[in-house]
């Protein structure tokens, strides 16, 4: 077994805090290991221009990669959103297994409380994810959205100095972080359908470091990865990445089979491609839907709000 385990991380406070619970998580696994944190800034946390111009780039992965490969960690913990579609990690590395999925849906904050529908027209909403964009504007057309950068807790701080009347956040996000106190609404999975990956992270290993891939094996949860596989088949065959306006969740049934939703829209909210498959192989499941939505006509709805 690994005596050491170096994680490499991006070193926000949500970074930080997914690394502690990868931490936690190879001690109850494997009590005789040592666990070190190494947090680095990538060039998505120093980007500040608008977040769409980085899309699909693995802007908030790459300088983790690298690490990884180069040996001086051994470990890397990202959010599934952040890993770009097409090229899932670089030669050399692998996905060694998805932790236990957190919550999925995405959550309102607002300073005074309530809820969407009750905010004035024209109220700014802070978000700069496409797919939140859509579907604002296919479900609250008199809200207006309005560009923000930075990590959720500066965010928050830009909030509360009154530059938005609303945010859009992962729920999973406020959760690691210890401020779902901020919630004012939760948007159901119906509604705001998710962001392929929403609430899982990954584990990502040199393909020949036998040790860290066992142990990060012990750690993977195999329901999250059927429904990964099938969320990401999806994004695949759609060619897009976290940063189009496409959504989709594998909702799981007790028998093993899952029902993956799949949206791709365009920023107005005006079209909106929705299709459904239900499957044992996640897959075949995500292909089958990813295909679908082809058929519809995503190629173009995708391309259309495809940063040049
Ligand atoms: N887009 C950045 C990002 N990547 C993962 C999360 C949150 C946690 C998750 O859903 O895995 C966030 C912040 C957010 O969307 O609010």
């Amino acid at each position: 077994m690994a005596a050491i385990v170096r994680i490499g991380t991006r070193s926000s406070p949500m970074a930080m805090a997914q690394a502690e619970r990868v931490r936690a998580d190879l001690l109850r696994v494997s009590p005789d290991v040592t666990v070190e944190i190494n947090p680095m800034t990538t060039s998505g946390d120093r980007w500040t221009g608008p977040l769409s111009q980085l899309g699909g780039k693995g802007a908030f992965t790459k300088e983790v990669d690298a690490a990884i490969l180069s040996g001086e960690v051994d470990l890397g913990v990202h959010c599934v959103k952040d890993i770009p579609g097409d090229r899932p990690v670089p030669e050399g590395t692998v996905i060694a297994g998805y932790l236990t999925r957190d919550d999925v849906r995405d959550a309102v904050v607002i300073p005074g409380g309530g809820e969407l529908a009750d905010l004035p027209p024209g109220s700014r909403i802070g978000t700069s994810s496409p797919r939140r964009v859509a579907q604002l504007a296919l479900h609250w057309p008199h809200l207006r959205p309005v560009p923000i950068r930075g990590n959720a807790n500066t965010r928050l701080a830009k909030l509360d100095d009154g530059r938005f009347d609303a945010l859009l956040l992962a729920v999973a996000g406020l959760e690691r972080i210890g401020l779902t106190s901020r919630i004012s609404q939760i948007l159901s999975e119906d509604t705001m359908i998710p962001a392929v990956g929403s609430g899982t992270l990954a584990l990502q290993c040199r393909t020949d470091d036998t040790a860290t891939l066992e142990l990060a094996e012990k750690l993977a949860d195999s329901l999250t990865t059927r429904q990964t596989v099938a969320e990401r088949a999806m994004l695949r065959v759609l060619d897009g990445h976290c940063h189009s306006p496409i959504a989709g969740y594998a909702e799981p049934h007790g028998d093993g089979s899952l029902t993956l939703h799949g949206r791709v829209i365009s920023p107005d909210g005006k079209t909106v491609l929705d299709a459904t498959d239900r499957h044992t192989d996640p897959e075949a499941l995500g292909v089958a839907v990813g295909e679908a939505l082809l058929r519809q006509g995503a190629r173009e709805v995708i391309d259309a709000d495809r940063p040049a």
